[in-house]
């Protein structure tokens, strides 16, 4: 893995504060630029918010700050499970940043995918029980973040998809695959095919969602759902989880340069690089208005 040097300052200023009292329990917080963490010793349970304004969109740097953070959470003994949300109440996260797509440097591009692919392996294999607040709208890599949880709880009123299709771009056969291993395939032709963004409501009908409570009480009713999954020998729980997930990992890792290479060549296209100019002006209009 190759890591920015952008990326790596963060991880030398990502400070270990005092041990913090927090309500009975014991609560270490630490924080990257764009990653708040608070862990709590006790439970061993860490809550990870995104944290990158202003709609937590995946760049190189912040998907390797992700990583890096992925890879000392794997490592910490003490820790057994990882809520992730938002630390912003409307957004998730906006998926993929569109501008490490648009007029790209084919070296950064393939770097950027391959840090993603890594990310999707450390989150989607990872030891940890791991489940999604999803305080927020949820497009396309947001929406994979999502999926690569155990569990899945969504505030009302925003939506989630994987809506590539809609952007003229194909989505990877493992955003699919994690979607066809969450709802099923019948659901997954449909949502990926017609590229749909659903309401949570619609999301929770074909299971792409488990739960819905609202914003307000999302982190609560996180922290009892993974109770319940720490109630389960972790050695149990990880090694069947493995069982599982490692036909659709080992897809990948067996894949990894093809897959790089289809998507540099895909995206590097003229006609690629001209719909995605028009679709970042539509962005910017809208936000103007
Ligand atoms: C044979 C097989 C071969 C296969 C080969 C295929 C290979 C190809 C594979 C390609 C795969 C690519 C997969 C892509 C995945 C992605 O994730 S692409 C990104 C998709 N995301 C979106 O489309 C989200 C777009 N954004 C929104 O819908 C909204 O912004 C929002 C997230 C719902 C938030 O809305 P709102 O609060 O109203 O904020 P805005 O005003 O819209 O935005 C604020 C500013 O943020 C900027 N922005 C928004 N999204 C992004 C983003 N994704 N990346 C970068 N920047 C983003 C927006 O432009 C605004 O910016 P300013 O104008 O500067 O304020």
């Amino acid at each position: 893995m190759i890591w920015g040097r952008r990326a790596l300052q963060h991880v030398k200023r990502f400070k270990r504060l005092p041990f913090q009292p927090e309500g009975l329990h014991r609560c270490m917080s630490a924080a990257t630029q764009n990653l708040v963490v608070e862990m709590d010793g006790k439970s061993g349970v860490a809550v990870v918010k995104l944290n990158k304004p202003p709609v937590n969109s995946f760049n190189l740097e912040f998907l390797t700050e992700i990583n890096i953070l992925m890879e000392k959470l794997e490592n910490d003994k003490s820790c057994r499970g990882l809520i992730l949300t938002s630390n912003n109440n409307k957004i998730f996260s906006g998926g993929l940043d569109i501008m490490e797509m648009y007029n790209p440097q084919p070296d950064r591009l393939a770097e950027f995918w391959r840090t993603l692919q890594g990310m999707w392996l450390s989150l989607y294999g990872s030891r940890l029980a791991t489940i999604a607040a999803i305080n927020g709208h949820s497009p396309a890599g947001g929406c994979l973040t999502a999926l690569s949880c155990d569990y899945r709880i969504m505030a009302p009123g925003f939506t989630i998809g994987l809506n590539e299709t809609q952007l003229g771009i194909i989505p990877p056969f493992w955003f699919v695959e994690s979607m066809i291993n969450v709802t099923g395939q019948r659901q997954a032709e449909v949502c990926c095919q017609k590229g749909l963004m659903m309401t949570t409501e619609q999301a929770h009908s074909i299971g792409l969602v488990d739960d819905v409570v609202p914003g307000e009480a999302i982190l609560e009713r996180a922290h009892n759902e993974m109770k319940n999954w720490l109630k389960v020998p972790d050695f149990a729980r990880q090694l069947t989880k493995r069982q599982i997930r490692k036909p659709t990992m080992d897809r990948l890792i067996a894949k990894r340069d093809e897959d790089i290479q289809n998507f540099v060549q895909f995206i590097t296209k003229d006609s690629v690089q001209k719909a995605m100019g028009v679709y970042i002006d539509q962005l910017k209009n809208k936000a103007k208005k």
